[in-house]
């Protein structure tokens, strides 16, 4: 972490805060609906273990990687159609029936609020799975914008979403800080010119998130408001 004097957190005044392995721990979810699309192809299930290094990249690449696996290039594109239908399917059959808030997730983004700043949800994820699990988990109304994965022409790690959402806001992108837990979030937000805090608890593809360049680790969202709310001094 940087001193308070040269803190990349000075002068934030909103939050793009990531969906999955940041606010909720969505694994089951993405484990119940890629091994039900795998039975339904005829396939053996996969461990959470090894479903957990394939998210961050939204669904297309997930099951482009679900499925090699078990086929060779040509195996896999004949029949990414029909698993992703599959998938999408069950996947919003289950949304957010097996996953969970992480802690300190509506208290963070309370404080977040509390301090002043203005909140936006970019996650990969497809948007139509993102708004009803958002809605579901009582964390919609925290944000004044929600971009998926396919609301935009580019997903993270482009930086894209990122400078929509300045853009939305009407604010340069060093004032708005980038929340999430992997290094695709953390990529975006370099390359968008925004400050970005990461989370440990996460997925970030099997790799330590103290490999990941970041302008600090958070153990929660309510220690990104406390972090954020110190280094712009303001007294609450
Ligand atoms: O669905 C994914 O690929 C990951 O979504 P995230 O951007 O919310 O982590
Ligand atoms: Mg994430």
């Amino acid at each position: 972490m940087t001193t308070a004097a040269s803190t990349p957190l000075r002068g934030v005044q909103a939050a793009i805060i990531d969906l999955d392995g940041t606010m909720l721990h969505t694994m089951p979810d993405f484990h119940v609906a890629i091994n039900r699309m795998l039975a339904e192809i005829g396939m053996q299930p996969l461990a959470v273990e090894q479903i957990e290094l394939m998210v961050g990249k939204g669904s297309e690449h997930l099951i482009r990687l679900v499925l090699g696996v078990y086929f060779d290039a040509a195996g896999v594109e004949q029949r990414f159609t029909a698993a992703m239908a599959a998938y999408q399917r069950h996947y919003l059959d289950i949304n957010g029936d097996h996953s969970t808030l992480y802690p300190d997730v509506a208290a963070g983004l309370d404080a977040l609020k509390a301090h002043g700043l203005r909140l936006a949800c970019v996650t990969n994820k497809p948007i139509a799975f993102a708004q009803p699990l958002l809605e579901q988990k009582g964390l919609a109304g925290y944000f004044e914008v929600v971009y998926g994965g396919d609301s935009l022409a580019q997903k993270k790690p482009h930086p894209l979403p990122l400078l929509q959402v300045c853009r939305d806001f009407a604010l340069a992108p060093a004032q708005v800080v980038a929340i999430g837990d992997s290094s695709n979030d953390a990529q975006a937000a370099r390359a968008a010119g925004c400050p970005v805090l990461t989370v440990p608890y996460g997925y970030n593809h099997g790799e330590s998130i103290h490999d990941t360049d970041s302008d600090g680790i958070v153990d929660t969202l309510l220690h990104a408001a406390d972090l954020i709310r110190l280094h712009n001094q303001i007294a609450n």
